[in-house]
């Protein structure tokens, strides 16, 4: 998902919206770099938890080694709080005694300096629009009484959706793992061993071209590479295109892992992921060899040059491997040839009949075999291999590569299908009791993220009640200013946790930590009866005993170590079987267990099933970033993208209504979600407010409300609350103004460009029983091929969903200079005039909410933003040259003067 505007989407257009004028949203931009808190952490969680000063070494050590331990207090944690003091005293107290787990995160509210103003402003607010809203009804005085009505109805709409938008805002909370205390509890056993529980990584790529392969290669280094006992996970990577590419690819990764991975730990180098480590200038050095490192690192340097042009050669080698053995054998279909010469059995270059793109057989390979559990030591170094790794641990985890069965009569529902197929698939081979799964351009920025998330998931009080811990979705590849508000700031740092404070953050698609029980959609330990059973109907979960019989035993090991996992040529059978599209009919796959089917965000309804079956979920922000993607910068892509999310949002609302969830869903988080589902259709009314300028260029003046100088003040008064709203809320969340900017902008363009059209989308398909938005794959940039940074911003892709934010542009230019032409030839009294400067106030506003938008078309040429603003003065002396010269043709002369008594009324009541 969608990251999405449910942020933005109640956003704050509460209460009013002038006379074609949007009311900016509520809400506000966001602090740099997520987390904050647990950079400190280490030292403020172990306050009170005060285990002996050497487990503070151990905690992030290996991150920030030569790091004080003197917990100091980050800027951005200035207004936060701890809340549960007591609590983690009484657990050093009982010292884990009876089997009692330690508190293995902190946590934090907003300090009351800023969260009792942002409440009482809260208050103030919801109070200024019931009485506006009131006095508007007792009012009904417009120059078009079906104006006013529709006005109405949408003015109460919105103030209906900010207040969804805001209430769930009220309560914000961090929570902060405490991994000096988790290594200490779990890792630094006397026996050496760690007893961390074991996880499934699962990794998702369609296409090696449009998710460019490289991107996916450096996520699955950076999760060989991570932070975690290694025989302690394994990595799925599906490959929904069953492409050879990907597969040989992965071959070559799990190769190149064999230095990479060794070198991350000898040095301990952050990021994992060689792309983005060789792009970092320099850090700090914190690993053990700081002599060798110099010609280590350029020594992997050269390395991972070589790798990515093996990589790159696949895309000629392979065809020309396949064409020689074609050549040789001559036979009917052209087939693609494995180096071992045999066929692949997935899709061929050149389709034949069982080998097409969405027609081929299951793939399962395991790469990497699960390792042993006791340390291997490298050789030192040596004429072949100059880098000496004898003091380092050379396993690596299990990885392997899926690409399940696909056939033409079959729905393959797309990324949900994929995670189901992963979700069955390493049951039956490794059967890890949690789960964290990844996009294929997605990688682990922060080798300890893996830890940090399972200390939600082990800690005493709601650990065994939640369901995932979702981290935010952080971006390399946006250009400095955002300008099409990618980073979603807003949503990331302020919605989400305020989401924190109820029963959890929704699920957003990437970088999420899920317990394998919960996602099978059994009960949380909280709601259990008394005659509960793991498995209570094996339907449910299709013909695999082995599948079945893995269930109970993912739900028991969660707290002891586990068997090793299974063999695969022994329960190869089992595994087609597994991965077989006919394998879900007539079970719950894609309804009650496993990821959720026939919508665009599967993401959210997943989360949402999760949650209304009364698990909750937690946040968990680190610093340095977690995990780190990519996005798209091209405007049109961007627009898909949200379309597909607001699409998805609201088919949500009407397939899976939040409003209508059991009692297991919490009150508050049931109005988030209401919100977060059914935020396009503010839109409707939100195009209406900005095309109404429209009005201006055929009249001289035109009145949505009167007394309207009243309606002006009431506007004032709620706009101005909320930006204050606002401004408190930058200061918690910790963003910056122009984050909060930004998502007030693309609010704007999406609710003109996007939001109707998904609203309409939707409406056509209850109505005609169609179907749903499809799932469009984001294109990612390739940067590696192209040598301009974001060049991908400055590409004009033209779309009709460009159109109507075009058309909005276009009117409000058009009322601008048709109000100036229309005060040159005079006839308008001061009040008028003054009237009318209001009215442009508006739609000046309009214009520099949309601006990004207006740069996004103009393709190259945005590169010099102030060209933009000369051709909208240009449009300006334009129109309004063509509405004197009309006049001028329709009187015969020009007269310039003003009248001096107006006609507009002045109100004679304010209206309270
Ligand atoms: O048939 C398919 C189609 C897509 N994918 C994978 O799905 C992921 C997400 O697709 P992408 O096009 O990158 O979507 P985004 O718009 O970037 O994704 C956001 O929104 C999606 C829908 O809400 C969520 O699934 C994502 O996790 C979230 O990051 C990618 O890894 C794809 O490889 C598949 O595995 N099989
Ligand atoms: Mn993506």
């Amino acid at each position: 998902m969608a990251p999405q505007p449910p942020a933005n989407g109640g956003a704050g257009h509460g209460g009013g919206i002038a006379a074609g004028a949007a009311a900016p949203s509520a809400e506000n931009g966001a602090g740099h770099d997520g987390g904050s808190i647990s950079e400190n952490n280490g030292g403020v969680a172990r306050g009170t938890t005060a285990p002996p000063p050497s487990v503070a070494a151990n905690g992030n050590g290996k991150l920030h080694g030569t790091r004080k331990r003197r917990p100091a207090v980050n800027p951005k944690d200035r207004y936060w709080t701890p809340i549960d003091e007591k609590e983690a005293a009484a657990a050093v107290e009982d010292g884990g005694e009876d089997g009692r787990r330690p508190l293995l995160f902190r946590t934090y509210r907003v300090k009351g300096i800023l969260l009792h103003p942002y409440r009482l402003l809260t208050l103030l607010r919801l109070i200024a629009i019931i009485l506006f809203f009131i006095w508007r009804i007792r009012h009904p005085h417009a120059d078009g009484m079906w104006l006013w009505w529709i006005s109405i109805v949408g003015d109460f709409w919105f103030g209906v959706t900010w207040l969804l938008n805001q209430v769930a805002k009220l309560n914000p909370i961090k929570r902060v793992p405490d991994l000096a205390l988790l290594k200490q509890q779990f890792d630094d056993l006397p026996d050496g061993n760690s007893n961390l529980p074991r996880l499934d990584v699962f990794i998702n790529t369609v296409d090696p071209i449009n998710e460019p392969m490289i991107y996916t290669m450096n996520s699955i280094l950076s999760i060989l590479a991570v932070d975690y006992p290694v025989d302690r996970t394994a990595t799925y990577l599906s490959d929904d295109g069953g492409s050879i590419i990907h597969y040989e690819g992965l071959l070559e990764t799990a190769n190149f892992a064999a230095l990479w991975v060794p070198f991350c730990r000898k040095h301990c180098i952050e990021p994992r992921a060689p792309e983005s480590y060789f792009s970092v200038k320099s850090r700090p050095y914190t690993g053990n060899a700081p002599d060798e490192f110099a010609d280590d690192h350029r020594r992997m340097s050269r390395e991972y040059d070589e790798f990515k042009v093996r990589l790159d050669a696949l895309f000629t080698k392979i065809p020309e491997r396949s064409d020689a053995y074609n050549a040789e054998l001559k036979e009917g279909a052209k087939a693609t040839w494995m180096a071992d010469g045999t066929h692949w059995p997935g899709t061929w270059f050149d389709p034949a009949e069982n080998h097409k793109k969405g027609q081929h057989a299951g793939i399962i390979k395991v790469m990497l075999i699960h390792p042993g559990d006791e340390p291997q030591f490298g050789a030192p170094a040596s004429a072949a291999n100059p880098l000496d790794f004898s003091a380092v641990d050379m396993r690596l985890p299990m990885l392997v590569y899926i690409s399940r069965e696909k056939s033409p009569s079959c729905d393959h529902q797309k990324k949900a299908g994929a995670m189901n197929v992963q979700l069955r698939v390493s049951a039956l081979l490794t059967n890890a009791p949690f789960i964290i799964n990844f996009d294929g351009d997605h990688y682990v920025n922060n080798s300890l993220a893996f830890r940090a998330a399972i200390c939600f998931m082990l800690d005493r009080r709601d650990g065994d009640n939640t369901a995932f811990v979702q981290f935010p979705q952080r971006f390399d590849d946006v250009d400095p200013t955002d300008r099409y508000c990618n980073h979603n700031r807003v949503f990331f740092d302020a919605t989400l946790l305020g989401l924190n404070g109820i029963q959890g953050p929704s699920y957003v698609g990437t970088g999420c930590m899920f317990r394998r029980i919960a996602v099978y959609g059994i009960d949380p330990p909280r709601w259990r009866s008394d005659d509960f059973k793991i498995v209570d109907n094996a339907n449910k979960f299709g013909n695999s005993m082995y599948f079945i019989n893995s269930i109970p035993s993912a739900a028991n090991q969660e707290w002891s170590m586990t068997s090793p996992p299974a063999d695969e040529e022994s329960i190869k059978e089992e595994l087609n079987n597994v991965m077989k599209c006919a394998y879900e009919n007539g079970t719950e796959f894609g309804k009650e267990v496993g990821w959720v089917y026939n919508i665009a965000t599967e993401d959210v309804v997943t989360g949402f099933r999760l949650h209304r079956t009364g698990w909750r979920s937690m946040y968990c922000r680190i610093e340095p970033d977690a995990f780190r993607g990519t996005a798209p910068i091209n405007l049109t892509e961007r627009l898909y993208q949200i379309l597909r999310w607001s699409g998805g949002s609201l088919e949500m609302f009407f397939s899976h209504c939040p409003l209508l969830a059991g009692r297991r869903l919490n009150f508050m988080q049931r109005i988030a979600y209401t919100n977060m589902t059914a935020y396009p259709i503010s839109s409707v009314f939100l195009v209406f407010y900005l095309l109404f300028p429209v009005i201006w260029i055929f009249r001289g003046e035109f009145y949505i409300q009167k007394p309207f100088p009243t309606y002006v003040l009431y506007l004032v008064i709620v706009i101005v609350m909320t930006e204050l709203i606002g401004m408190v809320e930058i200061k918690w969340a910790g963003l910056t103004l122009l984050d909060w900017i930004r998502n007030e902008q693309f609010y704007i363009i999406g609710a003109t460009a996007v939001y109707p059209l998904a609203t309409l989308h939707i409406v056509l398909k209850l109505v005609l029983r169609g179907k749903g938005v499809s799932f469009k794959l984001t294109a990612k940039q390739a940067t590696s091929t192209v040598n301009e940074k974001y060049a991908e911003m400055y590409i004009v892709q033209w779309a009709p969903l460009l159109i109507p934010t075009i058309v909005v542009i276009a009117v409000n230019i058009g009322a601008i200079g048709a109000a100036i032409g229309k005060a040159i030839v005079g006839g308008w009294s001061l009040l008028q005039m003054a009237d009318a400067s209001l009215g442009l106030v508006f739609n000046a506003w309009i214009l520099l909410l949309i601006y990004p938008f207006a740069l996004g078309i103009m393709g190259r040429w945005s590169k010099r933003p102030y060209i933009l603003f000369i051709l909208f003065v240009v449009a300006f002396v334009v129109v309004a040259a063509v509405v004197v010269a009309i006049h001028a043709v329709r009187t015969g002369s020009v007269r310039f003067h003003f009248r001096h008594s107006g006609g507009a009324s002045f109100p004679t009541s304010w209206g309270f």
